[in-house]
């Protein structure tokens, strides 16, 4: 236990402050309305949200590392409660992204309320057709850990959450990150071990492992399927028996968190709320704490599981306003919204978003720049945690240089970018914000690599790079190759225990450049897929830094510009130079392609010169085949970027992005 509290210690850092102290906030509920008895499901009317005190709700949220199976418990919770129809034909209903579909992994949290008949006895609930009804507001979140900013958000909101971990898998690294996320939030966890269907479930080893990692007693886990459905009745009792119901002063002034808000082409922007104190009714007038402007409420109801409007929301109520807020800038997440012209705390607010991951995005063909703009507007309509400032490339003409929490938000970002918007980009190289401080003192955040050479008269003094604490579970016979791994990273070990008898952790600082290209990736594969892997920022440290030019033809081409530490820069020049030889297609002149740090180049490579003639193997006279292959020769044309007189496909730059920088 000396090791699991030592542990436990070690991992406080991933709380997200603003979560936490707003449950401390909420700790002296006054309730003012009486419990009374309930409206049928579904059914939901403005007077019959009013008949739901605090007492009677509960806000909770699914938390579990990537594909245990929150999604598919959700669904089952929603269809229990005939919130959704069984077998709607659209499975996992919260993941209502095409690219969360399509992934299998959610990326907005989303929330749904649900009616639930309780009895504070063992008969089923349809045997008791006056027992009380619940109103309870279960918040989805997502599962990877670039999106941890979301959890923190959607805790925020809830007294209590489901810990779902895979009964055959066990506990894995996110389901340590939510873990203690939940724990320093004060909310009660309830654990379910789920697919316990699986042939290789092992809910006994889980308990265990509940137990020695966080202290939690093996009698408190529920075993369910979410697939089959075993075990799933006793999920809402002991969510309604087990989680505190929300406090707050019915009898003051309306104060609410907004927890997320997406902009709709119809309706405007759309906020989701979490009221803390009093009630919002249709026609208040509220005011933004961060900003100090004032709204007019036009519609607020809740999510039922779609917008389902009920004129008011109560105290400890979950739902959405729409207030005629233009643009989701002014919906700022973690905000207090009001009662106007009345003096209100602020809720505390939430951690803002930290953006770790760069990289520039250019329209594929340069005239769509205003389309790809537009693209990018309208999306960060409505994911406000990605930054965007224009910036231009002599390569690659004008684009944007945006900020990501991470690489698995930057590739849904633009997977997003493309199925939504039908945008074709070119991304370059993701780099993180390194921090430069020249001979006089001054100092730089870099987030732009090519940024670096506007600054050519001033001596670089010292540099910084962010980096990260990871934390990594893997059978123990992997423990050898991921140490390696993780020292060929620049890695330094924090911590290596053993969780069970088979399986150790291990918590390595590695500086986060080393881990935004291609670690996943690597861990996976030498550990045959089995380790599963998390982090936490962490503080700045020095480095030895180079930033790395590729030149074509003897021209710098600047959004290929990288920053590498000085002793892998040989390495990671060599294999970008190969890389590009390969996807470069021959032209009528020979191409010199070379990686220089400063003036010193470090790799090279030549491509002789060549026609290609796409008509070489056409025989005969068949003139529309002909033709047919000119056009599509053209296309390809289109596909190129020109860079000096050196035409470079659209895919070198994706194939640029999968370069290890560390290997
Ligand atoms: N055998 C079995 N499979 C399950 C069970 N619950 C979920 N699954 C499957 O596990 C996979 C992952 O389930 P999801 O519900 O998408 O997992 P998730 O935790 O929401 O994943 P993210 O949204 O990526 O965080 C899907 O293929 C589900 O069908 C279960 O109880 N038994």
């Amino acid at each position: 236990m000396a090791g699991a509290a030592a542990f436990r210690r070690s991992t406080r850092r991933v709380f997200r402050p603003g979560a936490y102290a707003l449950s401390r906030a909420l700790q002296h509920p006054e309730r003012l309305l009486s419990s009374q008895a309930s409206p049928d499901r579904g059914g939901v009317l403005g007077s019959e949200l009013g008949l739901y005190p605090p007492e009677r709700i509960r806000n909770f949220s699914i938390i579990a590392h990537v594909d245990h199976g929150k999604s598919t418990l959700a669904d089952r919770l929603l269809e229990l409660t005939g919130t959704i129809k069984k077998g709607h034909g659209q499975p996992q209903y919260l993941d209502k992204l095409q690219v969360e579909r399509e992934r299998g992994i959610t990326v907005k949290a989303q929330t749904a309320t649900m009616f639930y008949r309780h009895a504070n006895n063992q008969l089923p609930a349809s045997d008791q057709p006056d027992a009380p009804s619940y109103l309870l507001n279960l918040i989805d979140t997502p599962g990877h850990v670039d999106f941890s900013y979301e959890v923190s958000r959607s805790l925020a909101a809830c007294q209590g959450a489901l810990l779902v971990v895979d009964a055959a898998q066990g506990v894995q690294a996110q389901t340590i990150a939510n873990f203690y996320l939940a724990f320093e939030s004060n909310l009660s966890i309830i654990p379910i071990i789920n697919k316990i269907d699986q042939p290789t479930a092992d809910p006994d080893n889980v308990r265990a492992q509940l137990k020695r990692l966080f202290d939690i007693d093996p009698s408190e886990a529920l075993l369910t399927s979410a697939k089959t459905g075993q075990g799933l009745s006793q999920v809402l009792p002991a969510v309604i028996e087990r989680i505190p119901s929300p406090p707050g002063k019915c009898d003051s002034p309306v104060r609410m968190l907004l927890l997320d808000s997406y902009y709709d082409e119809y309706r405007g922007v759309i906020c989701h709320v979490a009221v803390v104190d009093g009630a919002l009714h249709k026609g208040d007038k509220i005011a933004s704490a961060a900003t100090g402007r004032t709204y007019e409420v036009l519609d607020v109801g809740i999510m039922h599981p779609e917008l389902t409007p009920t004129g008011v929301l109560y105290t400890g109520q979950v739902g959405y306003v729409i207030s005629g807020m233009r643009s989701t800038k002014e919906a700022r997440i973690g905000d207090t919204l009001h009662q106007a012209k009345s003096t209100v705390e602020p809720l505390p607010g939430f951690k803002p978003a930290r953006h770790m991951v760069f990289s520039g995005l250019y329209p594929a063909d340069g005239s769509d720049f205003d389309a790809l703009s537009h693209a990018i507007e309208k999306l960060t309509c409505n994911d406000a945690s990605v930054s965007v400032t224009k910036e231009t490339s002599t390569a690659l003409g004008m684009g944007f240089r945006c900020g990501f929490l991470g690489l698995l938000h930057m590739d849904v970002f633009h997977q997003r970018l493309e199925q939504e918007h039908g945008a074709q980009v070119i991304s370059t190289i993701p780099t993180v914000p390194y921090i430069f401080e020249y001979g006089d003192g001054s100092k730089v955040q870099v987030e732009n690599p090519a940024a670096l050479a506007s600054n050519p008269g001033k001596r670089i003094a010292a540099c910084w790079e962010p980096t990260v604490i990871a934390t990594i579970i893997i059978p123990s016979e992997y423990v050898g190759p991921v140490i390696m791994l993780c020292s060929e990273r620049r890695g330094e070990q924090q911590e290596y225990t053993f969780i069970d008898a088979q399986r150790a952790l291990l918590k390595y600082r590695l500086p986060l450049r080393e881990i935004i290209v291609d670690f996943y990736n690597e861990l996976k594969s030498i550990t045959s897929g089995y380790a599963t892997f998390d982090y936490e920022d962490s503080e700045y440290q020095q480095s030895d830094l180079v930033k790395m030019d590729i030149l074509l033809n003897g021209q710098p081409v600047d959004a290929m510009a990288t920053i590498v530490h000085n002793q892998k820069a040989q390495r990671v020049g060599r294999e970008l130079v190969e890389k590009l030889k390969k996807f470069i297609e021959r032209q009528m002149f020979e191409i010199t392609i070379q990686a220089a740090v400063g003036s010193k180049v470090i790799a090279r490579e030549t491509l002789s010169a060549m026609r290609k003639n796409v008509l070489a193997k056409c025989y005969g006279g068949d003139i529309t085949r002909k033709k047919k292959l000119l056009e599509k020769q053209k296309e390809g044309k289109k596909r190129m970027k020109r860079v000096g007189s050196v035409d470079i496909p659209q895919e070198a730059f994706h194939e640029l992005l999968k370069v290890s920088n560390s290997k």
